[in-house]
């Protein structure tokens, strides 16, 4: 019944379920499905619900009163049961009551029918609405999408700002991590600095208390070195014993040395002289080995014409013991070539005279090729002498050179030796040393009283050194480092100043001038006697030497400059000697041009505009002291008086580069010779000679007193009083190696002048005025002349 199914649920739309609006009505999900879908919807069999008897045709149920099937609800059993309802007939004839069954039947069918209807129509309405929703859900779907992508990009762009952010964030990061770094290198940078000016600070602080204590002991050194002073005083004195012993061990080397180089001439002439034997044995060993090549060709001929001669003889003996036993058989066989047997005979006596002359010739070829053999071993055997001979010349060669070698190393050592020893002198005598030399009585000079007023003393001390000289009765006694006796030659006292020239070349500053009353001997001492080469003075000699030892320091890589430049200081002006345009720039015999002297660091002397030369021989230098002579001779002819008027000047200035080594020395050589010494009251003078006089006094007071400061050690030395001084400044304050000649006059009327020269002289050799050095460096540029 309708009634009674009001709370089944309708029959659901296939697809259709829970989500039905009408969710009150359940689905009859145990029912049968019968039927077949149709346009993809399944169209559902109905039960009959009523029953077709059962159903009351007036009863519309009320609840669907609203509805035009009276609200009645059909469950699938209903609509089978109706479909399924036959008519009840309890009269098959009853058309009227079988009409109204039927009515009956199809009200009940159109009930059904509507509210099939009705379902569909609400179904559809729910669809409808379902679909409108869906609708709705898209639309808000596609909003929520489109807020979504919207929100998307919005998230997007803000990741990459974030991004960005945090790249430059990263960088920022970086930075300040590497600003860390520096900043913590710089604390560290500054906490080690700190630590370091502490560590000075605490040195400082050390080096203060050291000083302190260094001071207080300096102190007491102080007063110790006045005690060691006074011993060293003493010490000087045992010096200067010592002095005389190492001029003694000097000569003996010396000798020592000369004897080694007598023993290295002979040896280099042994040496040439076997160089020529053995040149002489070698030739006739090579002609030996000639001979022997050829005696060998000559035998291999003879063997060859031997073995050809054998070969004929084997071959004729064949043929003879052939032709033998032809004729045998022949002669057995049948007589009738006993003729022709005889021929054969015959034939074969000959070929046996042929094979015995042939055998005498091989015999005699055999004598030829024993002696051949002889002549080669005599040969042999001279050719092994000759090889012995010559094994043993080369043997005798290498202890030649070996003994020369030896020689050489000796001689270089003695060299060595030499000049440790002059140094050594140099350095315990002080670097300026006083020769005095007295010069012959000469016939000019009057009366000969030679030996009366100057003597020599003839202790061991004093032998060579020492002088006296007596002057109204009064001996005076002088020891000087050597005394050049009158008969003393040019070459004995370049003797003595050889290895101080030789200093030059070893890079030493070498000062030697000669002073003295005139005619002395100054410019004998140093010039020599014009016109006579045997006599040459120290300048000469002194170029000579230095030239040939350029020469032979060549091999050890040694190469030399030279240049030269002479003056003159007259009336205290200078004077260039070797100026091309002197005489018209010389007015009253002064010079017109000013040349200043000055001195450089290195304590060289430089005069502005004196003309250098570079010389390459003593030839060309002893050129330029003939120049320098006419220049100076001038002078004498205006003045009318002697060149001595003024101090002359030579300088050698040497530049030397060892090529091996890259060590180079620079050298100063000044040889000078000093203006007369003498006093007014003798020289009698007036007008000009008196002012030159004068001039020269001055100039040689001006010499003693720089001298005599030095002698006393005293803070000021007077160098610049006079030019003479200032220009000598290097030679007598500096590192010089300087020597003083006095030359002394035997003249009776002279002693008192010699007195005051050797009084001079004696101050001059107490003085000390500092170590020589040597000047030497690395290669450069600078080659300027000075005057040391
Ligand atoms: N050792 C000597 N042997 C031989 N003759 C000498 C010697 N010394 C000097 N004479 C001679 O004495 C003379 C004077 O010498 P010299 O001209 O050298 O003296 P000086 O000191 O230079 O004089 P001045 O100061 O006037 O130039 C010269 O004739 C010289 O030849």
């Amino acid at each position: 019944m309708a009634t009674k199914n009001q709370n089944k649920p309708p029959f659901p739309h296939n697809n259709l379920t829970t989500t039905s609006p009408s969710s009150n009505r359940k689905c009859f999900g145990d029912e049968k499905m019968v039927g077949t879908a149709t346009n993809g919807r399944s169209r559902q069999a109905f039960s009959v619900v009523n029953g077709g008897q059962d159903l009351d045709p007036n009863s519309a149920p009320a609840s669907n009163a609203g509805s035009e099937c009276g609200g009645i609800e059909f469950t699938r059993e209903d609509v089978e049961a109706l479909l399924n309802e036959k008519p009840k007939r309890k009269d098959r004839f009853n058309l009227k009551e079988r009409c109204d069954n039927l009515v009956e039947y199809i009200k009940r069918l159109k009930l059904c029918i509507k509210w099939f209807q009705e379902l569909e129509g609400s179904y559809l309405f729910e669809q409808e609405k379902l679909l409108n929703a869906l609708e709705s859900a898209k639309q808000q779907c596609s909003e929520i999408e489109i807020l979504m992508e919207n929100k998307e990009e919005e998230l997007n762009s803000v990741i990459t700002e974030l991004r960005r952010n945090c790249v430059s964030l990263q960088e920022k990061f970086m930075k300040e991590e590497s600003d860390k770094l520096c900043a913590m290198d710089s604390l560290a940078r500054e906490e080690e600095t700190r630590l370091n000016i502490e560590r000075i600070q605490a040195s400082l602080s050390e080096e203060l208390a050291r000083a302190q204590r260094e001071l207080s002991s300096a102190n007491q050194k102080i007063s110790s070195l006045n005690d060691m002073y006074k011993r060293l005083q003493d010490y000087n004195t045992s010096l200067q014993q010592y002095n005389g012993k190492l001029h003694s061990d000097l000569s003996t080397v010396e000798d020592d040395l000369k004897r080694v180089e007598k023993e290295k001439t002979t040896i280099v002439e042994n040496l040439s002289m076997l160089r020529g034997q053995l040149t002489l044995s070698r030739a006739s060993q090579d002609e030996a080995i000639k001979q022997k090549d050829a005696l060998v060709n000559e035998v291999a001929c003879l063997r060859a014409e031997l073995h050809q001669v054998r070969d004929d003889r084997d071959r004729l003996l064949a043929q003879v013991q052939i032709l033998t036993t032809d004729v045998v058989k022949y002669k057995e066989s049948t007589e009738k070539y006993s003729a022709e047997l005889d021929i054969l005979t015959t034939k074969a006596t000959e070929l046996e005279a042929t094979c015995s002359s042939q055998n005498n010739q091989l015999r005699i070829l055999q004598n030829q090729l024993a002696t051949a053999e002889d002549r080669l071993q005599v040969s042999d055997s001279s050719a092994v002498e000759t090889r012995t001979e010559f094994e043993g010349q080369k043997k005798l060669i290498y202890e030649l050179q070996n003994r020369l070698a030896d020689a050489e190393f000796k001689l270089v050592e003695g060299e060595m030796l030499r000049k440790k020893l002059h140094n050594t002198i140099l350095e315990l005598k002080g670097n300026i040393r006083v020769f005095c030399r007295v010069r012959p009585f000469l016939p000019d000079d009057g009366v000969n009283t030679d030996g009366k007023l100057i003597s020599y003393p003839t202790s061991i001390e004093a032998l060579g050194r020492g002088i006296d000289i007596v002057q109204g009765g009064q001996k005076h006694s002088f020891t000087f480092d050597k005394v050049f006796m009158p008969d003393a030659t040019q070459d004995d006292v370049f003797v003595e100043i050889s290895q101080l020239v030789q200093s030059a070349l070893d890079g030493y500053k070498v000062c030697i001038f000669a002073y003295g009353q005139t005619g002395s001997g100054k410019t004998y001492t140093m010039m020599g006697r014009p016109g006579h080469p045997e006599q040459k003075g120290l300048i000469p000699h002194s170029l000579e030497q230095i030239f040939q030892t350029r020469q032979s320091l060549q091999p050890q890589g040694w190469r030399y400059e030279m240049q030269v430049s002479m003056l003159e200081i007259y009336n205290e002006t200078i004077r260039d000697l070797l100026s091309t345009n002197r005489s018209s720039s010389t007015e009253n015999g002064a010079s017109a041009k000013q040349y200043s002297i000055k001195h450089d660091a290195n304590g060289n002397t430089h005069v502005s505009d004196l003309t250098i030369v570079d010389v390459r021989s003593a030839k060309e230098v002893s050129f330029l002291l003939d120049q320098a002579a006419q220049s100076r001779s001038v002078g004498k002819t205006q003045m009318n008086e002697q060149s001595s008027r003024s101090h002359f000047v030579f300088t050698l200035r040497i530049f030397g580069v060892n090529e091996s080594t890259e060590q180079q020395v620079q050298g100063v050589l000044n040889l000078i010779d000093l203006a007369g010494s003498e006093r007014l009251s003798k020289s009698g003078s007036t007008g000009d000679r008196l002012k030159e006089t004068q001039a020269i006094n001055k100039s040689l007071s001006s010499l003693s007193d720089v001298i005599f400061a030095l002698a006393k050690k005293e803070d000021h030395i007077p160098f610049r009083n006079s030019k003479l001084t200032y220009l000598l400044q290097p030679c007598l304050g500096g590192d010089s190696k300087t020597l003083m000649f006095v030359n002394i006059s035997p003249e009776p009327s002279s002693v008192g002048e010699s007195l005051c020269s050797l009084r001079f002289a004696a101050r001059v050799n107490a003085c000390e005025i500092g170590i020589p050095r040597r000047q030497t460096n690395m290669r450069s540029s600078e080659s300027r002349l000075s005057y040391g």
